[in-house]
């Protein structure tokens, strides 16, 4: 499980405070939206969650742990074991192909080649674009990419998924592709994963099991 208590977080000494003391549980199976108008901190609380930020007070509880508190070396470990990031626009990089793309993180986490090309190969065949898994980024449309960078979030099997509007770019039903497959993440039961969108996109919202208004 994932939490947040008392968070505050700035940027600069002196600078706005975001969050205001924000205590929140984002549930395990559950989809959720965190919402509220532009600056008002949602791709932050993504990367404070993320553990990419440090709170200015307040902690951030992983599975028990006060995750905030502990070394960057740590975190960094917890970081590529336990949490997977999708980014507004995929963020793939140009130069390699999707499949190693999507294996990265497994990598850096410490997969094996193999282990991590066959669970890629899985999840691009789950989310319907296992036929592009040796093409190039420029070679497949926005809403595949968007599919492949969920598939690169869930690589090493993460317990947290956090996803920076991850629909901004795409149409209706890609957007709907993309967030089934978010949901189908989130998952039930032993298998659950905690998924956390940052987003103002009014489908989104309604498509999610809990909403944030920061
Ligand atoms: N790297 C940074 N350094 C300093 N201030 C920043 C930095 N990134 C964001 N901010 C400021 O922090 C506040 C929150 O930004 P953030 O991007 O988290 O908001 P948001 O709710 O995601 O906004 P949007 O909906 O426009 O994407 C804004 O006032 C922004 O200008």
């Amino acid at each position: 499980m994932l939490s947040v208590e008392n968070l505050t977080f700035r940027y600069r000494r002196g600078g706005e405070e975001l969050f205001d003391d924000l205590s929140y549980a984002f549930e395990p199976g559950r989809v959720t939206a965190v919402t509220g108008a532009s600056g008002r901190g949602k791709s932050t609380l993504l990367y404070v969650l993320g553990l990419m930020l440090t709170p200015l007070r307040g902690t951030v509880t992983l599975q028990g742990n006060n995750v905030s508190a502990a070394a960057d070396a740590e975190r960094s470990r917890i970081r590529a074991e336990s949490i997977g990031f999708v980014f507004q626009d995929s963020a793939l990089d140009p130069t390699r192909t999707i499949l190693d793309s999507v294996t990265e993180p497994a990598l850096y986490a410490g997969w094996s080649r193999s282990r991590a090309q066959e669970q890629g190969r899985v999840l691009l065949e789950r989310m319907g674009v296992g036929n592009r898994a040796d093409h190039m980024p420029g070679e497949i449309s926005g809403g595949q990419a968007q599919r492949v960078a969920v598939c690169r979030s869930l690589v090493t099997d993460p317990a947290v998924v956090l996803a920076d509007e991850p629909t901004g770019n795409l149409d209706q039903a890609n957007a709907e592709g993309v967030l089934t497959a978010l949901s189908e993440a989130a998952g039930a039961g032993a298998l659950a994963r905690t998924v956390v969108i940052a987003t103002h996109d009014p489908f989104v919202i309604e498509f999610a099991d809990e909403v944030l208004a920061l």
